[in-house]
C-alpha cells in the first residue's frame, strides 16, 4: 500500500506538470530583497519558526479560523525568529497567495512548506516571496536533492533540508545542506517523537544549523532540545490551536503562564 508521503508526491507530480503547462507568469515578489534565515535563527538564544498551518492529513482541519496575514503579524509581533508557510493545497489547506499575504505583513525571513521536487517550484517560492524552502531528503534522490539545492541558492534562497533519520541526515550533509531540519515526525506512519531529535543532534558538525521539527508542544520540550544543544524549533499545531498564540509563543519559550 501507498505511504501518505507517496501519496502527496503522486498529487505534486501531477500539481509541477500543470504549473510548467500555465507558465509561471505572476510574480509579485521576484525582485523583493531576500532575509537570511540561518542567519535570523543564529541570532537568538533560542529560535522558533512558527508556522502557519491551516490542517493536515494526520490532524483534519487545525484552524477554523484563519487568516495567514494577522497570524504572521501574531507571530512576528510574539518573538518568533521566522514563519513557515505551508503552500500545499490539497494535503494541508495552504496556498502560495497566503505566503505573499504574509509577506506583505511582516519583515520576518519566510519559509515556503511544502514538496518540492521540481525547479519550477523553487520559482514560485521566490515569486510569492519566500526566503527559504523546504527539501525534503525522503522525497529525493540525493542528486535531485543536490541540484535542487544548487538551484535554491542561485536564485538567491536558502534551504532547511528535512531529514528524519541517520541515513538521511549523512544524504543531507553530502549535499551541502546549511540549515537541516529533523522531523520528530515518520512522514511514512505519522509517529511523533523527540527523541529522533536528541538523538541526531549528536552527529551534526558545528557549523551546520539544526532545527527539530514536530510535535513541539510545552516548555519542557524546548529544555530537552536545548540540553541537546539544539537551538530552534520549527511550531506548527500547537501554535495554530492557541487562541492566543502570544501567550503561547511566550509558554513554549519561557515557561511563562499561558492566558
Ligand atoms: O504542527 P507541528 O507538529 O508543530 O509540526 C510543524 C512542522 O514540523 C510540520 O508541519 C512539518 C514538518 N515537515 C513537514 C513537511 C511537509 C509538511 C509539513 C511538515
Amino acid at each position: 500500500m501507498e505511504n501518505i508521503l507517496e501519496k502527496i508526491l503522486a498529487t505534486k507530480k501531477e500539481e509541477v506538470l500543470a504549473r510548467k503547462k500555465r507558465g509561471l507568469f505572476f510574480r509579485p515578489f521576484w525582485d523583493y530583497p531576500r532575509k537570511s534565515l540561518k542567519q535570523a535563527l543564529k541570532n537568538k538564544d533560542f529560535a522558533i519558526i512558527a508556522e502557519i498551518k491551516r490542517a493536515s492529513p494526520s490532524k483534519g482541519l487545525i484552524a477554523k479560523e484563519f487568516d495567514p496575514k494577522m497570524i504572521a503579524k501574531v507571530y512576528e509581533q510574539a518573538g518568533a525568529a521566522a514563519i513557515s508557510c505551508l503552500t500545499d493545497e490539497p494535503f494541508f489547506g495552504g496556498h502560495l497567495e497566503y505566503l505573499a499575504a504574509a509577506r506583505e505583513e511582516v519583515s520576518l525571513p519566510i519559509l515556503r512548506k511544502d514538496f518540492i521536487i521540481d525547479e519550477i517550484q523553487l520559482e514560485e517560492a521566490r515569486a510569492f516571496g519566500a526566503d527559504a524552502l523546504l527539501l525534503i531528503v525522503a522525497a529525493l534522490s540525493p542528486e535531485r536533492l543536490k541540484d535542487l539545492l544548487k538551484a535554491t541558492y542561485e536564485l538567491g534562497l536558502e534551504a532547511l533540508v528535512e531529514v528524519h533519520d541517520k541515513k538521511e541526515l549523512e544524504i543531507a550533509l553530502n549535499a551541502g545542506a546549511e540549515i537541516i531540519g529533523i522531523n520528530n515526525r515518520n512522514l511514512k506512519t505519522f509517529e511523533v517523537s523527540l527523541e529522533t531529535s536528541l538523538s541526531l543532534a549528536q552527529k551534526i558538525p558545528e557549523e551546520v544549523v539544526l532545527v527539530s521539527e514536530s510535535g513541539i508542544k510545552d516548555h519542557t520540550d524546548i529544555l530537552r532540545l536545548k540540553e541537546a544543544g539544539i537551538r530552534a524549533a520549527l511550531i506548527g499545531e500547537s501554535l495554530m490551536r492557541a487562541q492566543n498564540k502570544e501567550s503561547m509563543l511566550g509558554y513554549l519559550l519561557k515557561g511563562q503562564k499561558l492566558t
